[in-house]
């Protein structure tokens, strides 16, 4: 059994623990009943033997796993990882989501996808990541009485995401508290209004007023303090012809989007640029996790 998941790049600027978008970068991870528990690891995280012991995915499907089965079994979980971790590309949720949808799927237990995102909640309590995780595509999501509320919108291919990825890890749980308790009633208004133009523009694909709406003032200038060049990042992309340029969920990420034709400039721009980041363009995804029997 296969279990593939998107990598997810979330608040889009304003739209703080609201909107995400997942990204044709995978986290994979193979399922075989066997005499004995093993795991392997490939790509990243593969040089981290923690993870091999002590991992989040196998603690996550494990709990599920022994809810749902009656038996007790061992596996051997192979895992192929494009995600990288703690760089504000959702890895925690990839985990997340994919473990539990292993979990039902090795029962042989059809899940519905609104219900294996409300599962993930109880781990992630804001579904800006979960949701795109989970469904594929632009989501604005916000959580009622214990559920995800979310509207989903597809993407269309000629849009290329630009991710460019520093070397530091910046974990979410530690970031989220260097943030204001209190916002002012100015900034709580542009964050509303920039956030749902930024939506509208997806909704109504008018993609030139992602050039207006991507503005934030909640969470992108605390963060990006701790890295100052990624405000020149963000001036670089947007100099370049990038719709919108915006630090990718707590960061170290930071996410661009174009148009199909300008993504190559962009990245050959970024590249010159800042040499000692990873960088390169790839395509949204629209379907979310993927369960192969
Ligand atoms: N492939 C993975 N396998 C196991 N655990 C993982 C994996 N990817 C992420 N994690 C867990 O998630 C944590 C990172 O979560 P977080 O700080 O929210 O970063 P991100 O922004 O990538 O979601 C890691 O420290 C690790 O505990
Ligand atoms: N809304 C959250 C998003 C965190 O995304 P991640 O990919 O960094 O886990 C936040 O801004 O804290």
């Amino acid at each position: 059994m296969r279990v593939s998941v998107p990598a997810t790049s979330a608040n889009m600027g304003p739209g703080f623990d609201t909107l995400g978008v997942a990204l044709q970068i995978k986290n994979q991870v193979v399922i075989k009943p066997a005499k004995f528990h093993s795991v392997s690891l490939k790509g990243e995280g593969s040089n981290n033997p923690a993870l091999k012991d002590n991992n989040m995915f196998i603690s996550i499907f494990n709990d599920f796993y022994h809810n749902l089965s009656n038996r007790r079994r061992n596996f051997r979980f192979e895992f192929y990882n494009e995600i990288p971790m703690s760089r504000g590309l959702g890895s925690s949720s990839a985990v997340i989501v994919s473990a539990i949808a292993s979990a039902y799927a090795i029962e042989g237990i059809e899940l519905e996808k609104s219900k294996l995102l409300n599962l993930a909640l109880a781990y992630e309590n804001h579904p800006d990541n979960i949701t795109p995780a989970v469904m594929g595509g632009f989501n604005v999501a916000t959580v009622q009485e214990n559920e995800v509320k979310f509207i989903k919108k597809e993407i269309p291919k000629h849009l290329k995401a630009i991710v460019v990825i520093p070397n530091r890890p910046i974990s979410t749980h530690l970031s989220r508290k260097t943030l204001p308790y209190k916002y002012s009633k100015d900034d709580a208004v542009f964050n509303i209004s920039h956030s749902s133009l930024l939506t509208a523009a997806f909704m109504s694909e008018n993609w030139e007023m992602l050039r207006v709406a991507s503005y934030d003032k909640f969470h992108q200038k605390y963060r990006m303090k701790q890295m100052p060049e990624l405000f020149e990042v963000q001036k670089a992309a947007l100099n370049n012809g990038a719709l919108m340029s915006t630090l990718s969920g707590s960061g170290s990420t930071f996410f661009s989007m174009s148009y199909a034709d300008d993504s190559k400039r962009i990245e050959r721009e970024l590249r010159i640029k800042f040499p000692h980041f990873k960088i390169f363009s790839t395509d949204f995804d629209n379907y979310g996790v993927k369960v192969d029997r």
